[in-house]
């Protein structure tokens, strides 16, 4: 592990492009460069730059030449999505992620951080997870064709940064939530689609929730704006090779986050499991003692996080 100073903190008129950044996770790194002073973010949503068409990524970053890349622009989703539309999951993010990155490097980039997340590991890796578990053991089967296409991503900003010498990092976050998620009733991630599962129910006056899987996998939850603090804290921070695990330390059952949701969001009625829907990896918690070894740590409790996280749905999804 290494560390160069990128002068990102105190360069608050860097032209910054974050991709992605209508997203869960775009959105919040505008959020975080902004209250921190950042004059010159470059955004175009997906409409004005679609990232998989490369001779339009190539004319973009020739034309803007951004000084910081951060790539939160992916295909993205949950169990159902991932194990669903295989193609997209692959196809989409390879392109996306090759186009930026390799537009970056050649327009004069002088640093870029790519995310990843934790499903790169193998499905039995051990707990915590270290980063030197990559490509140690067969990956999950429900997302292999995104993880697939999150290792090459790592595997590019390597190579760049060893034939280059070019400052290209990686994070692989843990499984997150907050503003602006996706709250879609199938191809979202558990969290925002238990919420908008309880809320319904809640509103509608129903008995029961189906929860899919056995309620028994476990998974680490931080919330966005913590990853958001993190990724300005890597692109300031860490210069190295190797990407950084970024998770929270803290697991849940399913089944516990789904009896938390039922209390965050007031319904009364019941659980009910849907065991024919997969349950995925068992277990997935990262090792992130690297990032806190920089000196990074995670804030919002997961109650915390729920709290305002319904606060946000009710503001902005549904009243
Ligand atoms: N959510 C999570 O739990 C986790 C996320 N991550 C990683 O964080 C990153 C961001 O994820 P998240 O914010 O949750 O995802 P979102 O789906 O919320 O946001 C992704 C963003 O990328 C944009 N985008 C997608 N395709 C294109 C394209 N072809 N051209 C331009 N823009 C595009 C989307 O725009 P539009 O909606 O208009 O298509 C959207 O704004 C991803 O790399 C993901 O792997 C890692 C671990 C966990
Ligand atoms: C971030 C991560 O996200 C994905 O992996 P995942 O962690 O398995 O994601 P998930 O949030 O969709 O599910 C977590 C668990 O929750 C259970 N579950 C219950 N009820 C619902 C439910 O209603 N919806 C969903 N989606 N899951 C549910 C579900 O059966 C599973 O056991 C990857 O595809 C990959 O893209 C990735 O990197």
């Amino acid at each position: 592990m290494g560390s160069q100073n990128a002068a990102f903190f105190d360069y608050k008129s860097a032209k910054v492009f974050v991709s992605g950044h209508r997203g869960l996770v775009g959105s919040a790194i505008v959020r975080k460069l902004t209250q921190l002073g950042f004059t010159n973010l470059i955004l175009r949503t997906h409409t004005e730059l679609d990232l998989t068409r490369q001779s339009d990524v190539e004319a973009f970053f020739a034309s803007t030449k951004p000084e910081f890349v951060i790539v939160a622009a992916a295909k993205v989703g949950g169990i159902h999505a991932n194990n669903t539309y295989p193609a997209d999951f692959i196809a989409i993010n390879l392109q996306i992620q090759t186009n930026v990155i390799d537009s970056a490097y050649r327009n004069g980039a002088k640093k870029l951080l790519f995310l990843g997340s934790s499903c790169i590991y193998p499905k039995f890796a051990p707990q915590p997870i270290p980063e030197d578990a990559l490509l140690t053991g067969p990956l999950e089967p429900t997302n292999e064709w995104y993880a697939i296409a999150k290792i090459a991503g790592i595997k590019m900003c390597q190579a760049y940064r060893i034939q280059h010498k070019w400052d290209a990092i990686s994070g692989m976050p843990t499984n997150l939530y907050g503003p602006n998620d996706n709250f879609h009733p199938e191809n979202s991630h558990v969290l925002p689609a238990l919420m908008r599962r309880f809320h319904e129910a809640k509103v509608n006056g129903a008995k029961e929730v189906v929860v899919w899987g056995t309620g028994s996998p476990l998974r680490e939850f931080l919330h966005v704006d913590d990853l958001a603090d993190a990724v300005v804290f890597m692109m300031e921070k860490y210069s190295g090779v190797e990407h950084l695990n970024v998770g929270s330390g803290k697991e849940v059952t399913i089944k516990e986050l789904a009896e938390s949701m039922k209390e965050v969001v007031g319904f009364e009625g019941d659980l009910v499991w849907d065991s024919t829907k997969p349950d995925g990896t068992p277990r997935k918690l990262m090792d992130s003692s690297k990032l806190a070894a920089l000196g990074w740590t995670p804030k919002v409790s997961l109650k915390d996080g729920l709290v305002d996280t319904y606060k946000w749905y009710l503001e902005n999804v549904k009243q």
